[in-house]
């Protein structure tokens, strides 16, 4: 039987309008569908629309942009625009102190998610926090409650965030770009992290990065982003071993392969300037796995 997806957004939008300057198109129609249950890898490099994207998901978009899609449909339903604002999705960010607000302790924030999610006592909600931070591998956890974002490392704030993210029962985690500020070491911690958790909570994820490295043992499948459009899509594997579209192939060539002695990949020219204006179409390699076609 055909999995269903948990989102399907079709022909999806985002312009930013400034004023006297011309309209920016910075998503130009894409469709985007995030299979249920599964991790699905983001990948471009900076500039591709990666996070815009994410944050048209989310009613994170500035008031500047203009967002426009044919069809959003969640867990089956096919939403309109008020009704996608109040989503079972959460989204942890590159850079936690963003969303954490420095004056208040850690128990402070967590608290607040429980209690917005059920009517529980303080001291109930305080448990079921305590638990949660068990969960995602935190040390002492009654004793970081009462500790303020600054006193925690990188690794465990963004321990923090994935805890309060799942404490607002999500069927969909958005992580945009996890691990970019961490060392390699709690990078590594914390991907586990959140594959174990993906399993154990049956989530499904949507995975943004600009690593591919990071996306090979993490994700089922991935979606390759270039200059606001997907550029090629499909189960892992058939994108790194049957790669299709030469943006696709210059980020593969792009991945560190571990020799100390190996420049840094450059990518191509062709990336730099050269809006592409005709839209082109998505064509079937498999049942799974899509390139874009132009002219
Ligand atoms: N508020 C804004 N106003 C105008 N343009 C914007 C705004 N925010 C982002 N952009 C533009 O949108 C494009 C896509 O940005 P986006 O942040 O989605 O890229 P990304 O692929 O996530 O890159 P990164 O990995 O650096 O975050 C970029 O060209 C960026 O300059």
């Amino acid at each position: 039987m055909k999995k269903s997806n948990i989102l399907t957004i079709k022909n999806l939008e985002v312009d930013f309008v400034k004023k006297d300057e011309p309209t920016q198109e910075i998503i130009r129609g894409i469709d985007l569908e995030i299979p249920r249950g599964e991790i699905v890898g983001i990948v471009g490099e900076s500039g591709s629309g990666k996070s815009i994207s994410m944050k048209a998901i989310m009613n994170l978009l500035p008031d500047n942009a203009k967002l426009k899609y044919d069809e959003f449909m969640f867990d089956d339903i096919s939403l309109n625009n008020k009704e996608k604002s109040k989503l079972p999705i959460s989204m942890i960010f590159q850079d936690p102190m963003t969303a954490l607000n420095p004056l208040r302790t850690i128990g402070y924030h967590l608290i607040e998610v429980v209690q917005r999610q059920k009517k529980t006592s303080k001291k109930e909600a305080e448990k079921i926090a305590v638990a949660k931070l068990n969960e995602v591998g935190i040390l002492l956890p009654e004793k970081r409650m009462t500790q303020y974002p600054h006193e925690l490392s990188g690794g465990m704030r963004q321990r923090i965030m994935i805890a309060m993210a799942l404490l607002s029962k999500p069927l969909l985690l958005i992580a945009d770009e996890p691990t970019t500020a961490l060392d390699v070491t709690v990078q590594a911690q914390i991907l586990h992290l959140i594959r174990d958790l993906q399993k154990e909570e049956k989530l499904s994820v949507i995975l943004v990065t600009h690593d591919f490295g990071i996306v090979a043992g993490m994700c089922q499948s991935i979606i390759v982003m270039y200059d606001g459009e997907i550029v090629e899509e499909g189960k892992t594997d058939e994108i790194f071993y049957n790669a299709q579209h030469w943006y696709t192939k210059e980020l593969l060539k792009a991945i560190p392969n571990g020799n100390k002695d190996e420049r840094l990949y450059s990518l191509n020219s062709k990336l730099v300037g050269g809006s592409i204006k005709n839209r082109g179409s998505m064509k079937k390699i498999s049942d799974t796995h899509r390139v874009l076609r132009k002219g």
